[in-house]
């Protein structure tokens, strides 16, 4: 095979140097014959003919040059050559880690596993790859379906004025973090003990999952984690797919065992975020009011059940995003299908369901033809509304955050311009969609919402502040360095936070839910307070004192200078059995710069699910086709608008969190969806001047090539008859 790309290759080069060496002769020579030595030239027959034949031959070998190179290049594109000689390692089946081969570098490693040959017994059943497929064939995890009934929709909906049905469906996302899965296992060499380094969301399941795979106690292994290339929730459940095998082998060899996946084998193995199906009813009168909802919600939760219930009740609360709906029956089931299992991705199943009912939105606006902003601006909720997981809406900041962003946006003039614009052009139309979002912060899981912290003060005063949540880039550690700082009354370079560790800090929760700094954010809180009560009484005995000379007195009176802190948060929590913000509200941010930039890279991974990125999978036998940066585009600098304005609301405390500051990790993401239906609204433009009229579904993402077939005209329909 290398011997075969060599000569193809070679011939490539030698083509090119052919062209490229007459190409020189031909411009050497040219020049010649605009001289005087043009009558010489043309007047002898020879020098004449070979000018004509080094014309010709220029053709010719352009001719012979792309003849010549198509076949040079098969190998590279055609499936089926590429199947039969090329690099069988890119078809190893892997939705699912059998077996790990260990050896003493990466290289070698890689090499032996594609010796490995596997000899798959074909399942009896049919091969289960898209939700479709799981519900032609009945295929779902029995027995954890979610539903929230509000009002009587079965009462409502034959009697509203208008009655409009629909089917959406969003793809999954790769999480694409720039560092990949990364484990590394040392033992210490007596009582089992294991140390595990390993780049998670979740040091304290990690260290669960090893010790229940080796049989020992917890407190035979420690995980840890200083900081991760990112998670996006990616590293929440997953990274025990390779902390467990690199233990295994680790403890069998007595030996450090070291692995970080491929970005391939990392998009092959460790699943994407949670495809979606919506299937709606909608109720509604002449006005817009929304008055019935009725939805399906299906997920495509790949091999495992991993943590697509919680996605899944998470889509059900959310399916009303920021509008009160009087009748309301949300029913979610979660597919089994032959996917790698699919996991949490920022924002857990509420951008999947918020998602839905803002197509409803624009459904009944097209119908209507009324403007989308003003029907949603008319099912807004209210202070005081009741959503329909019975919460009654308090501190409701919406209608500032809507009404100060459409000031800020300009959104009158805007749809103006826009309007005259489309008027003026055929083929390129502009579009806008302004969007809210209402994000649950905590764990849907009540046991989850719960954090640690361990706080050392030394005798020079510095102090080790350790907590229950992990950095993954969203700045968590400054904030609790913040919030150390101020409770400490002492300037932030006297606290260090070195890493995340299950020997210091246990039982955590993963950090995730965007709950990482409201959680750890008390947890700190805490225990910084009983540091400072107990410093009550040294501080008093030297009110000039400095705060390293408090804390000698403190230790010479041998006043303990270490403490845990601990927090849980109060009344929450829904029971299923019995059914019980582009302006964001973060509270009074803790940190305004990491929240701004929090609110952007938020927006900018929800450009990506909305607009860019969809894995796709191989029909036959659901092998991940998107492997790579080359077939699977998350966005890039030149997918960033040029003018993005983030604004935080002022002057808006939130009582219930640490320092009044609320979360701002997963919200963000869903206020990408306005692209969305920018693009959607901008469509509606081009189908209503192609004389289509009506509701049109647009499927996320929405890519170019959905883009063109949304814009059904007549071009269209000659292609497809054709
Ligand atoms: N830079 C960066 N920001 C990020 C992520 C990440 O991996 N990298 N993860 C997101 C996700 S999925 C979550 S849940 C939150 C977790 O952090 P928090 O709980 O401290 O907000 O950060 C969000 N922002
Ligand atoms: C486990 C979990 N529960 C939630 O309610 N939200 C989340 N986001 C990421 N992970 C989670
Ligand atoms: O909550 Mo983030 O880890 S999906």
């Amino acid at each position: 095979d290398k011997l075969f790309q060599f000569f193809a290759l070679l011939n490539i080069l030698a083509f090119m140097f052919g062209i490229w060496g007459f190409n020189i002769l031909n411009a050497a020579l040219s020049p010649m014959l605009r001289t005087k030595w043009k009558r010489y030239i043309l007047r002898t027959k020879v020098l004449s003919a070979f000018v004509v034949i080094l014309k010709m031959q220029n053709f010719i070998l352009g001719i012979l040059y792309f003849a010549n190179v198509i076949p040079c290049i098969i190998p590279y594109i055609s499936p089926s050559i590429m199947r039969k000689r090329y690099r069988p390692r890119i078809f190893r089946i892997s939705t699912q880690v059998i077996a790990c081969v260990v050896a003493d570098n990466l290289a070698l490693a890689q090499r032996a596993s594609r010796l490995v040959k596997v000899t798959y017994r074909p399942s009896a059943g049919p091969t289960i790859i898209t939700i479709q497929d799981a519900i032609d064939n009945n295929s779902f995890y029995e027995g954890h379906a979610r539903q929230i009934i509000k009002g009587n929709v079965d009462a409502a909906l034959p009697n509203a004025q208008h009655v409009l049905e629909g089917t959406f469906q969003m793809a999954g996302q790769e999480h694409f973090y720039l560092e990949t899965q990364a484990v590394l296992v040392v033992p210490k060499g007596e009582d089992g003990e294991l140390d595990v380094t390993c780049s998670t969301q979740n040091p304290s399941e990690v260290q669960q999952v090893v010790a229940e795979v080796l049989g020992l106690p917890a407190n035979r292994v420690v995980c840890r984690v200083k900081r991760m290339g990112g998670g996006f929730g990616g590293k929440e459940t997953r990274s025990a797919m390779l902390a467990a095998p690199a233990a295994v082998a680790s403890f069998r060899l007595q030996r450090p065992v070291r692995c970080m996946l491929d970005r391939d084998e990392d998009m092959m193995i460790t699943g994407t975020r949670h495809p979606f199906m919506a299937r709606y009813k909608v109720g509604f009168d002449s006005t817009g009011k929304i008055t019935a909802l009725d939805v399906q919600l299906f997920s495509n939760g790949g091999n495992t059940m991993d943590l697509s219930r919680g996605i899944m009740e998470r889509a059900v609360f959310h399916i009303d995003n920021a509008y009160q709906i009087d009748n309301l029956r949300c029913h979610g089931i979660v597919c089994r299908t032959n996917l790698p299992s699919n996991t949490a991705f920022r924002g857990f199943g509420g951008p999947q369901g918020m998602a839905v009912i803002e197509n409803v939105m624009t459904d009944v606006a097209t119908y209507l033809n009324m403007d989308p902003l003003a029907v949603r601006s008319l099912n807004l909720y209210r202070e005081g509304d009741e959503t329909h997981y019975n919460q009654r809406l308090e501190y409701c900041t919406l209608d500032r955050c809507w009404s100060e962003c459409q000031a800020l946006a300009r959104t009158d003039q805007r749809r103006k311009e826009i309007d005259n614009f489309n008027r003026a052009h055929r083929f390129k139309k502009r579009g806008m969609a302004l969007i809210p979002t209402k994000f649950g912060i905590a764990f849907t899981a009540l046991f989850l919402n719960q954090a640690g912290a361990l706080v050392h003060v030394y005798k020079d005063g510095s102090v080790l502040l350790t907590h229950g949540g992990t950095e993954m880039g969203q700045g968590l550690h400054t904030k609790m360095l913040q919030v150390a700082s101020r409770s400490l009354n002492i300037p932030v370079d006297l606290i260090f936070i070195s890493e995340t560790s299950t020997d210091k800090v246990p039982n955590t929760s993963p950090t995730a839910a965007s709950a990482g700094s409201d959680l750890n954010g008390m947890a700190v809180l805490n225990a910084c307070q009983i540091l400072m009560d107990r410093l009550v009484p040294i501080r008093k005995a030297n009110p000039e004192g400095t705060w390293q000379q408090w804390i000698q007195d403190a230790y010479f009176q041998r006043i303990s200078l270490s403490t845990t802190g601990f927090y849980k948060t109060p009344d929450i929590g829904y029971d299923f059995s019995i059914e019980d913000g582009i302006v964001m509200d973060l509270g009074e941010s803790l940190n305004p710069a990491i929240d701004i930039g929090q609110v952007e890279g938020g927006f900018v991974q929800g450009l990506g699910l909305f607009t860019l990125e969809e894995p796709l999978f191989s029909p036959s036998n659901g092998q991940v086709m998107t492997r790579g940066p080359s077939n699977y585009k998350i966005p890039s600098a030149d997918d960033i608008p040029e003018e993005f304005n983030v604004s935080l609301l002022r002057g808006c405390p939130n009582p219930h969190a640490v320092y009044s500051s609320k979360a701002v990790g997963e919200p963000p993401l869903f206020l990408a969806s306005s692209v969305f239906f920018a693009i959607k609204d901008a469509i509606h433009s081009a189908r209503t001047e192609a004389g289509i009229t009506g509701n049109f579904t647009i499927n996320s993402p929405a890519t170019s090539e959905r883009i063109r077939m949304a814009c059904e005209d007549d071009l269209i329909r000659k292609v497809i008859f054709f």
